[in-house]
């Protein structure tokens, strides 16, 4: 597995009003969306393009397009749906598949809700989306679904990792073709499993229902 932080101004300087615990959702929701943009142009580095030859107006060059199979994005609900519209405006021809997943808040294991993406993910590129790289239980075990369905090369984007979950992951997906890209990789877990420093309860701060 490989990890790639993307360390740029405009992504901490987002990223730190985003940690802000006064931040309001409405503002929260538009700096994640803007953040996945950031993220993603650095995600999808190693995006499958193809030839194709076009005529400018001045002459004929080749160029490329992006390749077929079309990228799958995955979202994970609920707090990865906040980085969906950021992400497919960079990649506005990907299909979309959907994990609802959520982490038991006493035993901190996650446990999958809904599913709906292609059963067949061979050969391609799959994209997940979740805010929050934290025990790596989520990630795991999402993308060990997307590997038993045939992806070949999965990336996932989180604003903010926990070097716990890191280990976590290196160790489940040793040898397995994930790329994890993230804003941050913070100090550690606290007792209750969150991220510190962090921001908190991403899918609590984005949809407002914390407390
Ligand atoms: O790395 P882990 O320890 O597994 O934790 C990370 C998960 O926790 C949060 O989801 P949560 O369970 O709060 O669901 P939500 O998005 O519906 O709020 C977050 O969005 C991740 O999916
Ligand atoms: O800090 C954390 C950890 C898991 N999930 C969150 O939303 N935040
Ligand atoms: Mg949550």
């Amino acid at each position: 597995m490989r990890i790639h932080v993307v360390d740029h101004p405009l992504v901490a300087h987002k990223l730190t009003t985003l940690r802000d615990e006064r931040t309001d959702s409405p503002t929260f929701r538009r700096l994640a969306d803007e953040l996945v943009t950031l993220l993603a142009y650095e995600a999808t580095r190693d995006v499958r393009t193809e030839q194709v030859d076009i005529t400018t107006p001045v002459q004929r060059t080749t160029g490329v397009r992006l390749s077929h199979p079309r990228p799958l994005v995955v979202p994970i609900l609920r707090a990865g749906l906040g980085m969906l519209d950021g992400m497919v405006r960079l990649l506005p021809t990907a299909e979309v598949g959907f994990l609802g997943m959520v982490r038991d808040e006493d035993t901190l294991k996650a446990s999958t809700y809904a599913t709906r993406m292609p059963e067949d993910l061979s050969g391609r590129q799959v994209y997940v989306l979740d805010p929050m790289l934290a025990t790596g239980g989520t990630l795991v075990a999402a993308i060990n679904t997307l590997i038993e369905r045939g992806a070949d090369d999965v990336t996932a984007i989180c604003l903010l990792a926990a070097p716990e979950g890191v280990e976590v992951m290196e160790r489940e997906l040793t040898g397995a073709p994930v790329t994890v890209v993230t804003a941050s990789v913070d100090e550690r877990l606290n007792e209750n499993g969150y991220i510190v420093p962090g921001l908190g309860d991403a899918g609590d701060r984005m949809y407002g229902t914390a407390g």
